[in-house]
């Protein structure tokens, strides 16, 4: 199965997709005092209007776009499946940008987990499949992310035991791996939130 992501935008989708652009944009740049002092002026206005506009979280639009990449958490790294068997097996691409830059060229240890996380999340959690979380994620760093290079991934379903599902994956610059993870994953009982 082929995914689609970000073939046509909503206005809502095309807002988290300017935050990314905007805070990609934020950590690769040394703005000057006026430029920080027109950009909190503005963010604190739009902080403000947005306050007004809280709502539940059943409600809310951010995090939850079916046809964005990262379901349109705008601070997850990119990423895109292009091959899906779920729950089995998820392969696709994914990117680091300047945003995720930890030093040095490379992406921050910390957002390497949070792909894998999401990843996951997606097999476990596929359509059909009762719901589940993460009990334990463990990562192991091969070789530098390198932000800004194109990566490849695959994820997949090593076993199941019960309500325990074990994951594993691999982030892939070409044919290196970079990093590889393992995660339980324990579906919910009844009443768990
Ligand atoms: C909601 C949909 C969202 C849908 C949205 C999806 C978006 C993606 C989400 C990504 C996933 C996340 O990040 S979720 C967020 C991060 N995770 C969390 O907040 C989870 C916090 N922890 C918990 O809620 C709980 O500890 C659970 C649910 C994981 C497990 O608690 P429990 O249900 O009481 O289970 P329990 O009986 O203790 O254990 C069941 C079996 O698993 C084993 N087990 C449990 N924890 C561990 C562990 N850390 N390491 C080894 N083994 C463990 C036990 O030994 C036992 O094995 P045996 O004796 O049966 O052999």
């Amino acid at each position: 199965m082929t995914v689609n992501v970000e073939a046509s935008l909503t206005q809502h989708d095309a807002v988290v997709t300017g935050l990314r652009d905007f805070l990609d944009a934020l950590a690769s740049a040394a703005p000057d005092e006026r430029s920080s002092q027109r950009l909190l002026h503005d963010l604190a206005q739009w902080t403000e209007d947005l306050r007004q506009d809280a709502v539940e979280e059943s409600h809310r639009h951010y995090g939850r776009s079916p046809t964005l990449a990262t379901a349109g958490q705008a601070t997850t790294p990119w990423y895109v499946v292009d091959e899906a068997a779920p729950p089995e097996r998820l392969a696709g691409r994914a990117s680091f940008s300047n945003f995720f830059l930890g030093g040095r060229g490379a992406a921050h240890g910390g957002t390497i987990p949070l792909l894998f996380d999401e990843l996951f999340g997606w097999l476990a959690n596929s359509e059909g499949m009762p719901p589940s979380r993460t009990a334990y994620l463990t990562t192991n760093y091969r070789s530098v992310v390198r932000v800004g290079r194109p990566m490849t991934f695959t994820a997949w379903t090593d076993r199941v035991e019960g309500r325990k599902r074990f994951l594993r994956a691999e982030l892939r610059d070409g044919d290196t791996v970079c990093a590889e993870s393992e995660a339980l994953f324990v579906t919910l009982r009844a009443g768990q939130p």
